[in-house]
Formats: structure tokens, C-alpha cells, sequence
């Protein structure tokens, strides 16, 4: 291999590295099967212009799914601007104007990000949680205390907010065209999009967003694991080359070994010639002249090994380069995974506590049931709510509510066994999962946590705040699912928020 096809192979392997985040969508099927003849050419140990031909032809393909990512981000960003919209034209609600230009900036910052997408829909959520909760603004004030008063009023006001309910519902329902999932979601997409174009109830639409939120995150999801398998991949390609590479440098030094003994062999024979010519007497001229040729052959031969050095002097360099470059390319693969791995954890972990979110929660309750199952062994699930939180933010602002949302878990965690494991499943409900418990010791725990909250004192501005929550338990039973056996504790959640808050109840 010569050095300037080297570098060619190397450049199209680079560029096929860079390429993969683009080519790893998967959802153009035309794209997929040049993806496939990338992949078939490199394994195949392809030379330098082979690959270069198949990536000339992925190229209008590749820059139209880039176009494609590029229109979904700012279909993202539109519906977004969309909704901010709807709200501000409500002509008898007040937008906070500080957290709208907040989320305002977080679009303008983040809009190009997928991952953040579930995150500045989340943010938009509870700025129209807080618009539509919130105080109506100056210019209706009128119109707000005729509410109180005004039995048609309330119910006109009643149906605006149903109004706006049904055209954020429509809006999402929108936004799901945008998604890019493999085919078998379709169904997912059809039913959710159906739920949210009936909608016109404030209760259901957190569910919905959730819901919309977690295909988001499986659209991201889906991106980065087929990228990671084609970076796995290549690895294992880039091992072989260098592989290829090892033998052919050895295989190049026994051959500079086996050409060095031919020389000298045949400087031998040139000489045996010599000499027995020499020996000849009565031929003089003809002496002289097969000495001159032999002497030529001996110089021509001298002459051609010492080409034939230089020349292997010149593999063994372009060797040892491109040996050099491969190195350097399996480093760039490897802080690739890594990033990739830190955008999968990234993906995976709420901002706000660090702790897992819902997503982890619903990628590691599955297994951790099935193992218990198969291994006998009971699992608790408690669903843990802190009581009148609204009422935490309505009174300290929301910073100081996002503080208790940090502080609370924190207090969770002293009580919790190693093996225990909690999530933030959402707004302010975490979920703890107790493996290798029984019910009895479960509720045990639990009202350890009840207990470690109630008696830590939250200080507010300066003034000790007590905080409780409440807490549902279930026991997973044999041949249930994880969906189940929360929707069991989430029951109890509610007759124990129901009872009063601040206590545990567990389905027994
Ligand atoms: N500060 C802050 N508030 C949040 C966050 N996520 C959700 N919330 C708020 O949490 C509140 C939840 O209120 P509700 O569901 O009415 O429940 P609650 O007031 O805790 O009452 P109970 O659960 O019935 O005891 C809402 O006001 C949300 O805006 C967050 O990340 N930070």
C-alpha cells in the first residue's frame, strides 16, 4: 500500500466515522442499504478507491437526512414558539413573564439538541400549568371576581381553558408527525395522537405529555444505540486492519530475507563464473568480454539491491504511518463511545436531583421484576409524593421548591439499603424499588423515610419549613408486570394522600 493511498483509506474511514451519526437514523431505507455497502466494502478489506465510491454515492442521501434532522429540529422549535403563543393570546390569563423568557432562551439555546426536546416540553408544561393556575391578568381582573361570583362567567372561563387544553392538545398532536420511530410504533403514535386531538380535559394532559415526552426519548434512544453498534463494529474493523497490516510487515520482512540470501547466492555463481573463465588461456578476447558483461551483471545486481533496500526502507515507513494512524483513529473511536455513553447517561438522568429519571426507571424495573420472579425472591415498589408541594411553590417561589426536591431525596437515601434503588419518576413523586424484600420489611423502610423527612426541618428564606410525604407500597406478585404492580402502589399512594397524607399504606 502506497502512502498517498493510505491516506485516502484512512480519510474515507474518518469520514465514514463522522458521517455514522447522520447515517445512524435509520429511517430511509435507501440510506440504509448504502449504510450496509459501507460496512460490506470496509469488512471486505476494501482498497481506498472502493470505499471513496461508495461514500461519493451515500452523499446526496446523507445530506438529505441531515436536511431532515435539520426541519424536525425546527418543526420542534415552531411548535414550541406555537405554544408559548396560545397562552399569551388567553386575554384573561396571565403568562409569568419570567419564565416564559426563561424557556424562551432555553429554546433559542437548545432547539438543535433532540435530547433536550423532553426537557423544554416539560419546561413548557408547567408554565402553562402556572398560566392556567395562576392569577388572571390586571385587564380581567373584573371579569376573574365575577367568576367567583358568576356561575356563567365560571363556566364560560371553564371552557377558554378547555379551549386552550384542546388547541396544546392539537399542537403536541402535531409534533408526533415530526418523530422518527421504527415502524412498530406506529401504532403507539396513531393511538397517542388520537387521545390528544380528543382531548379537552387539564387532568389527562400531563399523561399525554408524559406519553409524548417518552417517544421523544425513545426517538434519541433509538439514534444512539444504532450508533453504538456501528461504532462497536468498526472497532472490530479497525482491529483487523491493523491485524492485516502486522502480518503484511512481516511477511514483507522475510521476503527482504529470502531476496538477500538470492543476491548473494547469485554474486556467488557471477564469480564461480569469473574465475573459471579466467582460467580459459587460449580465448583472450572472448575473456575480456564475458568479463566486462559479468562485471555489468554484478554492478546492474548491486545496483538493484540497493534499490530494493530503499524500497522496503519506504514500506516500512509508510507502514509504521499508517500503523500510527490507525492507532489514532481507534482513540477517536473510543472518546466517540464515550461521549456517546455520556450523552446516554445524560439522557437518562433528571438535571434537576441527578438522580435517574423515569426513563432509567422504566428501562431497569422490567428486569429487575424478572429476575426476582425467576430467582423467587419478593420485590416492593413504593411510590413516594410529597404532600401539598404546590403549596411550597405557591408560597416560597419555585426555587425554593425545586431546593425541597433536591433536599427530600437526599433524606430517602439515608434510610435506603445499598441494593435499593430510587428514581424521580416525576414533578414530585420518586419511586423506590426494594429487591430481595418482603412486604412487611418494605413498609418497615418506608415509614424510616416518612420519618426522616417529616423530622428534617427545610429551611425557607430563613425559616424552618416542615415538609411530609406520603408513601404507596405493593409487592410484586408471581407473573406480574412492572406496570401493574406500580399502578397498585400508586392506588395506595392515593388512599394514603387520601387519608390524610403523611403515612404509608401498602396493598396487602
Ligand atoms: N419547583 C418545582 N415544582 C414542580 C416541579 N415539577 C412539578 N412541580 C410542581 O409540583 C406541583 C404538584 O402539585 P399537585 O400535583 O397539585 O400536588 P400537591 O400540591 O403536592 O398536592 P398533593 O400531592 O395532593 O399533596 C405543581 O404545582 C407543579 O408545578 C419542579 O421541577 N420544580
Amino acid at each position: 500500500m502506497t502512502e498517498s493511498s493510505s491516506d485516502k483509506l484512512i480519510e474515507a474511514l474518518r469520514k465514514a466515522v463522522s458521517r455514522t451519526s447522520m447515517l445512524a437514523e435509520g429511517n430511509d431505507p435507501e440510506l440504509d442499504s448504502v449504510v450496509r455497502q459501507i460496512r460490506q466494502v470496509i469488512t471486505k478489506g476494501a482498497n481506498a478507491q472502493e470505499i471513496q465510491d461508495v461514500l461519493n454515492d451515500a452523499e446526496p442521501l446523507l445530506i438529505k437526512s441531515d436536511e431532515a434532522q435539520i426541519n424536525r429540529a425546527k418543526q420542534v422549535r415552531s411548535t414550541l414558539q406555537e405554544l408559548i403563543g396560545l397562552l399569551e393570546n388567553q386575554d384573561n390569563k396571565r403568562v409569568p413573564q419570567n419564565e416564559m423568557k426563561q424557556l424562551e432562551a432555553q429554546i433559542r439555546l437548545h432547539w438543535q439538541t433532540s435530547s433536550q426536546w423532553p426537557f423544554l416540553l416539560r419546561s413548557f408544561f408547567s408554565l402553562a400549568e402556572k398560566t392556567l393556575n395562576g392569577t388572571p391578568s390586571s385587564q380581567s381582573k373584573n371579569s376573574f371576581f365575577k367568576r367567583i361570583f358568576n356561575r356563567d362567567l365560571e363556566s364560560k372561563s371553564h371552557k377558554n381553558d378547555q379551549e386552550i387544553m384542546m388547541q396544546i392538545s392539537h399542537t403536541l398532536a402535531g409534533l408526533m408527525n415530526n418523530l422518527s420511530l421504527p415502524s412498530h410504533y406506529d401504532e403507539d403514535i396513531l393511538d397517542l395522537k388520537k387521545a390528544l386531538l380528543g382531548n379537552d380535559n387539564i387532568q389527562q394532559l400531563p399523561g399525554l405529555l408524559d406519553e409524548v415526552i417518552n417517544l421523544i426519548m425513545i426517538a434519541i434512544g433509538k439514534t444512539q444505540e444504532s450508533l453504538a453498534n456501528y461504532l462497536n463494529q468498526l472497532n472490530k474493523q479497525l482491529a483487523s486492519i491493523n491485524e492485516s497490516i502486522s502480518s503484511s510487515y512481516h511477511s514483507q520482512k522475510t521476503l527482504s530475507e529470502s531476496r538477500e540470501g538470492f543476491n548473494s547466492k547469485l554474486q556467488r555463481q557471477v564469480t564461480d563464473t569469473s574465475q573459471a573463465i579466467q582460467g580459459a588461456n587460449d580465448l583472450e578476447s572472448l575473456k575480456a568480454l564475458i568479463n566486462d558483461r559479468l562485471s555489468t551483471i554484478s554492478s546492474t545486481m548491486t545496483e538493484y539491491k540497493t534499490q530494493m533496500v530503499e524500497q522496503e526502507k519506504h514500506a516500512t515507513q509508510s507502514i509504521t504511518l499508517l500503523k500510527n494512524k490507525v492507532t489514532r483513529m481507534e482513540k477517536d473511536t473510543v472518546s466517540l463511545r464515550s461521549l456517546l455513553q455520556e450523552k446516554l447517561a445524560q439522557a437518562m438522568t433528571d438535571s434537576l436531583t441527578d438522580l435517574p429519571n423515569r426513563t432509567a426507571y422504566q428501562d431497569a424495573i422490567l428486569p429487575l421484576c424478572k429476575i426476582m420472579q425467576k430467582t423467587q425472591k419478593s420485590v416492593c415498589l413504593a411510590v413516594c409524593d410529597i404532600d401539598h408541594f404546590k403549596k411550597v411553590n405557591d408560597t416560597w417561589g419555585h426555587l425554593a421548591g425545586d431546593k425541597v426536591l433536591r433536599l427530600v431525596p437526599k433524606q430517602i437515601r439515608t434510610v435506603l439499603a445499598k441494593e435499593d434503588l430510587i428514581f424521580r419518576y416525576g414533578g414530585e413523586e420518586f419511586v423506590v424499588a426494594f429487591p430481595n424484600t418482603t412486604l412487611a420489611q418494605a413498609v418497615k423502610r418506608a415509614e424510616d423515610i416518612r420519618l426522616a423527612v417529616a423530622k428534617t426541618p427545610f429551611n425557607m428564606q430563613g425559616e424552618p419549613v416542615s415538609i411530609s410525604i406520603s408513601i404507596g407500597i405493593a409487592e410484586l406478585q408471581v407473573q406480574e408486570n412492572p406496570e401493574s404492580l406500580f399502578a397498585r402502589a400508586d392506588k395506595q399512594l392515593y388512599l394514603a394522600k387520601e387519608a390524610g397524607r403523611n403515612r404509608v399504606m401498602a396493598n396487602k
